[in-house]
């Protein structure tokens, strides 16, 4: 990980709490502290405008790297839905309008989805999520690009992804945003009832930092 001038911080360029918090426990065993956009209230809303989520990324590490001379690290990240032509995708944060929370996210998944189920458009099997028969609606991936970007080098960009499926109701109190709707049958659980500690062992979001640590270890060997 890049030497910023505090020292054992970084800069992620995110004013998500969720992300956040999993950012903090994933760089605290390299004695990293995470600080995320919260800890720098001067940094304005970056517009993520981009077609993709790595495009998405990069406009956020740039901007706020260059707005406080260090490296930052972005994260643009989001959940596509095979039965919806992957959507929200890059629209996950705003899916259901500007300003959307995660609940008006969810719920207007689920009524997506439900009206296909309704008019026969999926093939929807059943699955048992802690003893509770859920009905798989839809598979699906969160996927996650960092971009970690460096006032002083070339931009690093990763992907990392998740696979499991959209369920028909909300189970699991951890985690935030599609984490209650995200079932992945080799847990038969929702990410949403996965400790994070757990979630950080399996996440979109931790295979792209495992893969960004990789590409940093080779550009150093
Ligand atoms: O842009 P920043 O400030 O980082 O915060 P954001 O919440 O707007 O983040 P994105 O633009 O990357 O949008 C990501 C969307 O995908 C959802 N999402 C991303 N990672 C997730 C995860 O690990 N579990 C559940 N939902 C996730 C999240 O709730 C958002 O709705
Ligand atoms: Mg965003």
């Amino acid at each position: 990980m890049p030497q910023t001038p505090k020292n054992k911080e970084l800069v992620i360029a995110t004013k998500n709490a969720g992300k956040a918090r999993e950012f903090a426990l994933l760089f605290e065993p390299f004695g990293i502290v995470a600080r995320c956009l919260n800890d720098y209230p001067q940094i304005p809303d970056i517009p993520e405008e981009g077609e993709t989520f790595a495009d998405n990324a990069l406009t956020k590490a740039k901007t706020v790297a260059e707005l406080l001379g260090v490296p930052a690290l972005a994260d643009d990240s989001g959940l596509c839905v095979d039965a919806l032509d992957g959507r929200p995708g890059v629209y996950s944060a705003r899916y259901a309008g500007p300003g959307a929370k995660d609940a008006d996210n969810n719920a207007k998944l689920l009524r997506e989805l439900e009206l296909l189920a309704e008019a026969g458009r999926l093939a929807v099997e059943s699955a048992a999520a802690d003893g509770r028969e859920v009905r798989l609606l839809s598979p699906a991936r969160f996927v996650c690009s960092l971009a970690l970007y460096d006032p002083h080098s070339p931009p690093v960009q990763v992907e990392g992804q998740c696979e499991g499926f959209v369920i028909d109701t909300l189970i699991g109190e951890n985690g935030f945003g599609y984490d209650p709707l995200f079932y992945m049958a080799e847990f038969g659980q929702t990410m949403a009832q996965l400790p994070m500690t757990r979630k950080n062992e399996i996440s979109h979001r931790s295979r792209a930092l495992a893969k960004l640590q990789e590409l940093l270890r080779e550009s150093e060997a």
